[in-house]
């Protein structure tokens, strides 16, 4: 598959899940230099190499996953000296990534299921390799657990994840998104992934996690929150918002219906913003922490401290770029 191939996958949502983005992304500049011939110029690798990253970056604009990924397997290319040197780290540097994102959900896996009793019901929403991790590492620890997932209009992400549970045997009560409130009082906990999350330790994550933290909070039972380090967006220490991305009208109402309601609008707004609040936990591969420390990962694990951001980037990159 080419580049420009992936990044449309992205676009239309072929490939989605915050964490697949990430690694598709990222494999596909590493098979994108390997198509660029060799001319012995590192300057010129290195433009060709940030254009093909600027394609990737403008294909979806809310999960950090993507920009950090790049940022990762890019900043030391950037000041290679010669063509062979960019080439080499570009590829140690994807393989890296690519691998260390695979152990992470395994670690997230692990940690994730200590935190799920024997005999649970837990509501999941959207379809998370993360979240969905935890919930497959107890049933495989033998724990006797139930699961109510969301219908996760319009994308429906939903029947991803009731086919992965029904396929591990997990007894599944499929709701329609509406009906989170009403079933809240069944369940034991909430368990989700995330696209961001911001130095504050608010979560951004497909739309309606905020609804279901909002009810589960007024229920009493715990939220959850599982995300690769990756998934902290670091920009935000310099007071950066995370873009919510806004899909096309048509995924919500058919347009042949919509032209006969010349009156009625469609918003369609993919992902919502959960308050630290509302958040017990967020289960990184470094292990769990409340939401409140999310800068302490931001710095410790991906070594963006606010002077650090200061430095790289205030006055330097566009507002699009900046998140
Ligand atoms: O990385 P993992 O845990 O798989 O998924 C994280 C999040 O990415 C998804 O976004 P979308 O379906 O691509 O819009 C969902 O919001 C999901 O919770």
């Amino acid at each position: 598959m080419t580049l420009l191939q992936t990044a449309e996958q992205i676009q239309t949502m072929q490939i989605r899940g915050a964490g697949k983005i990430a690694r598709e992304a990222v494999s596909a500049l590493r098979d994108h230099a390997e198509t660029l011939p060799h001319t012995g110029d590192a300057s010129l690798f290195i433009r060709e190499m940030e254009h093909a990253a600027g394609i990737l970056l403008a294909t979806r604009p809310t999960a950090v996953s993507l920009p950090n990924a790049i940022q990762m397997v890019m900043r030391d290319v950037r000041t290679a000296r010669t063509e062979d040197a960019a080439r080499r780290i570009l590829r140690e540097k994807a393989d890296a990534f690519i691998w260390s994102s695979r152990t992470a959900i395994d670690r997230i896996a692990a940690m994730g299921a200590n935190h799920i009793p024997d005999g649970s019901v837990i509501m999941t929403h959207c379809n998370s390799k993360a979240a969905l991790g935890c919930i497959l590492e107890a049933k495989r620890q033998g724990k006797d657990i139930e699961v109510y997932a969301t219908e996760v209009r319009p994308w429906n992400q939903g029947r991803l994840t009731i086919k992965t549970l029904n396929d591990n045997e997990i007894p599944t009560t499929y709701i329609v998104d509406s009906a989170v409130r009403s079933m809240m009082k069944d369940v034991d906990l909430v368990i989700v992934g995330a696209d961001a999350i911001t130095v504050n330790g608010a979560v951004v994550n497909k739309i309606g996690t905020s609804q279901i933290a909002l009810c589960a909070s007024e229920a009493r039972k715990n939220v959850i929150v599982t995300a690769e380090t990756y998934k902290f967006a670091p920009r935000t220490i310099l007071g950066e918002l995370i873009q919510i991305e806004e899909r096309a009208q048509n995924e919500v109402l058919p347009d042949d219906i919509a032209a006969g309601l010349p009156y009625v609008r469609v918003k369609n707004p993919v992902f919502d913003v959960t308050p630290a609040e509302y958040i017990d936990m967020i289960i990184t591969e470094a292990g769990a922490l409340p939401p409140h420390l999310a800068y302490t990962i931001m710095r410790e694990y991906l070594g963006w401290g606010f002077d650090e951001l200061q430095n790289q980037f205030l006055g330097t990159l566009t507002g699009s770029e900046f998140r």
